[in-house]
């Protein structure tokens, strides 16, 4: 890994040092749905079995297996409850159940209604049923204790909290669940330029806050509960006032943007660094190069132990402050609200078209990953897609981005089809799956492909033992007619032979130009 600069931390540096200050929060007990999306704080058991008494599986008739096919009184009808309680099947005799109704005694089995047929009511004043079938001992009965055994941990704590997580829960009883609760996080912007969202006509210089609310939901779909902090212009007095109340208000975290770079007003840092610790400043990444980071310790009230709030100064730049927000914030919230595993997952996907990387710093490159049938090599996978132009203030690359492809720096081309890292940053599940990442195929034979890749298609081999073949393909009129050179076709040429290695012993097999 290439060493940063003097003064600044590697991401991985950052994010150690990040987590290191993030403690878990003392964990609450909150009402059952409250739950939802939290990390349990308590291992859960079973007090009773489940099913608590033997149950039918089917609509049917609870019988001795050993009676066999015949017509049968039915001594009884078991819905539920205490139907059936004092009703002993013996043989000879049968009771009507339905499904999850508890069985009888003396029942051994449960013939299904399909397999039964109805019997003119006789003298006796009993319905009587005819059994047609000879079923074995046990059939269609759940056991006391089949599903659950009384005593069974049926959760851990340190497991998070699911919709079928609350379903277990309530089924052995448990209505107060002790959790890790949700950190509250302040977001504030920053900036003389900044107006609120409202605003319907803009002044000279001024543009609407568009981190602020961002960041408010990023912070809620992380399951955290928010304090709107607001706008503060950059002056040191308002940033003072309005950082003395969000640190008097309980939060755990605060996110402020805007203000840390190099400007003349740029009061974030000597604030922070005024109140608690910078543990760093500058982060070799792009975007989001001046993410400063502090740890505040706001002394306690009477009664109260001193807390700790992590601030993160993220830059001002709406993207470089969403990548820092979920490389950096989100792991922090997952810690403190108690995940045993803090980390962005990570896939490895193919790129559908070439991408260049940034000659200075390592860089986190907007994309869409979806899972396709064919990624290109002719088996499934997943192929990334970029957002687009990728500067740090266009934050329509942030728009349907669910990932954040890790290129090392080294300002060369990865061209199409290079398999690369990406941190998913939100649900890919929203992607459906496809045939290729546009629907179509993205084999080099395909029309779109050459289109797409302009002058050049990669054919991956279809074992990974075998050298990668290379067609290079030089569309243009000019060089077709021998008006001009073919610049891109050596160009390209050069670049698979110097990423030889990276693309599995990739060489150029054919060269052409129409
Ligand atoms: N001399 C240097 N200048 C800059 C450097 C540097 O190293 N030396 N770093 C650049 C980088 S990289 C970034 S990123 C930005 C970050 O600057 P700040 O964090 O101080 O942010 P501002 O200057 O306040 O704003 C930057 C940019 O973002 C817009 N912005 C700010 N807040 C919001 C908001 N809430 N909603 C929407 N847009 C916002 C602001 O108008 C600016 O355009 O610094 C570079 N400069
Ligand atoms: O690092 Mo800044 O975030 O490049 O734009």
């Amino acid at each position: 890994m290439t060493s940063p600069p003097p003064g600044m931390v590697t991401v991985e540096e950052a994010l150690r040092i990040v987590l290191g200050a993030a403690e878990r929060l003392p964990p609450v007990r909150v009402p059952l749905l409250d739950s939802l999306g939290l990390v349990l704080a308590e291992d859960i058991r079973a007090s009773d079995p489940l099913p608590p008494y033997r149950a039918s599986v089917k609509d049917g008739y609870a019988v001795l297996s050993s009676d066999g096919p015949g017509i049968y009184p039915v001594i009884a009808e078991s819905r539920a409850g205490n139907d059936g309680i004092d009703v002993v099947v013996t043989p000879g005799t049968v009771a009507y159940v339905t499904t999850g109704g508890p069985i009888p005694d003396g029942a051994d089995s449960v013939v299904q209604i399909e397999d039964t047929e109805q019997v003119v009511a006789t003298s006796n004043g009993l319905k009587n049923v005819k059994i047609l079938v000879q079923v074995p001992r046990g059939l269609d009965i759940r056991d006391v204790g089949c599903d659950i055994a009384k005593g069974t941990t049926v959760l851990k704590s340190g497991e998070q909290i699911g919709n079928p997580e609350i379903g277990l829960l309530a089924t052995v009883g448990v209505t107060m669940v002790k959790v890790y609760p949700q950190p509250m996080v302040g977001v504030l912007s920053t900036g003389d330029e900044l107006v609120e969202p409202a605003t319907q006509t803009l002044g000279r210089g001024q543009i609407r806050d568009s981190n602020g609310p961002m960041l408010l939901a990023a912070a809620i779909q992380q399951h955290c509960k928010i304090l709107d902090l607001g706008i503060v212009p950059d002056n040191e007095e308002s940033l003072d006032r309005v950082l003395d109340a969000a640190f008097d208000s309980g939060i755990d975290i605060l996110l402020t943007s805007g203000g840390v770079s190099m400007g003349d007003r740029d009061f974030v840092k000597p604030n922070l660094a005024k109140r608690g610790t910078i543990y760093f400043e500058k982060v070799f990444m792009k975007p989001g190069k001046p993410l400063t980071f502090a740890q505040i310790t706001v002394n306690p009230k009477e009664g109260e132990k001193a807390k700790s709030i992590l601030a993160f100064g993220l830059p001002g730049n709406p993207v470089s402050c969403a990548v820092c927000f979920h490389l950096f914030s989100v792991p922090a919230i997952r810690q403190l609200s108690g995940w045993s595993n803090h980390q962005l997952q990570r896939v490895h996907a193919r790129i559908t078209k070439p991408i260049k990387t940034d000659p200075n710093r390592p860089e986190y490159h907007r994309a869409v990953v979806r899972w396709v049938l064919n990624d290109g090599s002719g088996s499934p996978g997943f192929v990334a897609e970029s957002t687009g132009y990728q500067t740090s203030s266009r934050l329509l690359s942030m728009k349907s981005a669910n990932a954040l492809l890790e290129l090392p720096k080294s300002g060369q081309i990865h061209p199409s089809g290079t398999i690369l890292q990406a941190l998913l940053i939100s649900d890919i599940r929203k992607f459906p799956l496809s045939t290729t990442a546009d629907g179509t195929s993205i084999s080099p034979n395909n029309e779109h492909a050459v289109r797409s890749t302009e002058t050049t298609s990669v054919q991956y081999g279809t074992k990974s033992s075998e050298h990668v073949k290379v067609a290079i393909l030089t569309v243009s009129d000019t060089v077709a007619s021998g008006a001009g050179p073919d610049r891109s076709g050596p160009r390209a040429i050069s670049v698979v032979h110097s990423q030889s290695e990276k693309l599995g012993g990739a060489c150029v097999c054919s060269r052409c130009r129409s």
